[in-house]
């Protein structure tokens, strides 16, 4: 079993020699993700390695080798994440992008019944073995540390984490700073205790992706402890992404700054109980998005993904609206940032 806890990727892998090779990587004891443009081949291959090695040993990704995108996104095989707010909306988007992608998922939520829907959901699509749910408040050192603990224990290790639990609750506004900023803030640092390499904790490095939103660069009105927690994590991703890299950590560290998803965050708008002072100011919400429109999740998991894939990208901060995709260009030195001079 000279290749046992090897993970191996073979392209053309659902016939002829790419099996072959397969096969004896399989055998030899690593476990291997199968590639090929070719689907029903390859899920035909995979279904007697199954017979022969158990279903964990392999993954079927449809991949084109033409195409240098698809490629470099199957470097997900065998990759492990964990993301929290995972029961719906944006965290089951960015989960279900990770699936397909190859890696295998641990789905953290505070919401138990969603969190268990998207299990199943997920169960159909990739497999029971590929995605565990676990309960977890963010807003709980204990039950967040407890999380990572367990996801190490079923998978073996970390690779990629996106801290995305976050509510808007302008009435009971420290819990919207507790769940949006300081969830992030435990959420990065019990991240790189588990992958900053060079710890002895073990850890490989791998990337962290924080959810902002364009309330974090720029002002919301109807939300104004929302924007500032928001805010709060997009200044926080900066520097720990700087901190990182001169500690030779090997872990990226990038905010992720979406406008209006359709996910049912959105209900807040018409919600005056959670408007705190700010009741009066909801009827602008339709004037707000009506401006902006409102992206679907799959569109913006794409664009995650890219930002979870880009090897070059830490301290990175990506907005998406409906007009483009961009990183944002902060000034390096203070005399480059844009200004009125008074007199
Ligand atoms: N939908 C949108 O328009 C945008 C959303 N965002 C951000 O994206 C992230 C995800 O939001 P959506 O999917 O839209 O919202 P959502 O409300 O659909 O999903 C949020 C998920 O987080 C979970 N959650 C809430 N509090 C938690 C806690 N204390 N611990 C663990 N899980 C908790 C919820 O149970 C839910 O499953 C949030 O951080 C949000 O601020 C950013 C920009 C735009
Ligand atoms: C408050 C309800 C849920 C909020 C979800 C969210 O984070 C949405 C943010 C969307 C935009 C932030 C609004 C203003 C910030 C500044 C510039 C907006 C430009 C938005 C655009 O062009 O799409």
């Amino acid at each position: 079993m000279a290749l046992s806890g090897k993970i191996a990727l073979v392209t053309g892998a659902s016939q002829g020699l790419g099996k072959g090779f397969s096969d004896v990587l399989l055998k030899n004891g690593a476990k291997v993700a199968l590639l090929d443009v070719n689907e029903t081949a390859g899920k035909n291959a995979k279904a007697d390695f199954d017979k022969e090695y158990g279903e964990d040993s392999t993954i079927f990704l449809t991949c084109d080798v033409t195409s240098y995108e698809h490629l470099k996104v199957m470097a997900l095989s065998g990759k492990i994440a964990l993301v929290t707010g995972a029961g719906q909306g944006l965290g089951k988007g960015f989960s279900d992008i990770l699936l397909k992608n190859g890696a295998k998922v641990a789905l953290l939520d505070i919401n138990e019944n969603a969190g268990k829907n998207a299990k199943a959901d997920f169960d159909k699509e990739y497999g029971k073995d590929r995605n565990i749910f676990l309960t977890c408040d963010v807003t709980s050192n204990a039950q967040l540390k407890d999380a990572f603990q367990k996801t190490i224990e079923k998978f073996g290790r970390i690779d990629i984490v996106s801290n995305n639990a976050g509510i808007v609750d302008e009435t009971n506004w420290e819990k919207t700073v507790e769940v949006n900023l300081n969830g992030v803030i435990r959420g990065t640092y019990l991240a790189l205790e588990h992958m900053k390499k060079g710890s002895g904790g073990g850890g490989e490095g791998g990337v962290i992706i924080n959810t902002s939103s364009m309330a974090g660069l720029g002002p919301l009105l109807t939300s104004p402890v929302y924007t500032a927690s928001k805010h709060g994590v997009v200044g926080f991703t900066r520097a720990m992404a700087e901190a990182s890299s001169v500690s030779g950590y090997g872990v990226r560290i990038n905010a992720f700054c979406p406008s209006f998803v359709k996910t049912p965050i959105l209900d807040f708008m018409k919600n005056e109980k959670a408007a705190g002072q700010l009741g009066h100011l909801q009827h602008l919400s339709d004037k707000i998005l009506a401006k902006t429109g409102i992206l679907e999740v799959p569109v913006v998991a794409e664009r995650f993904l890219q930002l979870v894939t880009d090897e070059e990208k830490n301290g990175a901060v990506m907005m998406v609206t409906q007009e483009c995709t961009a990183y944002m260009n902060f000034p390096k030195d203070f005399k480059d940032a844009p200004k009125t001079i008074l007199p």
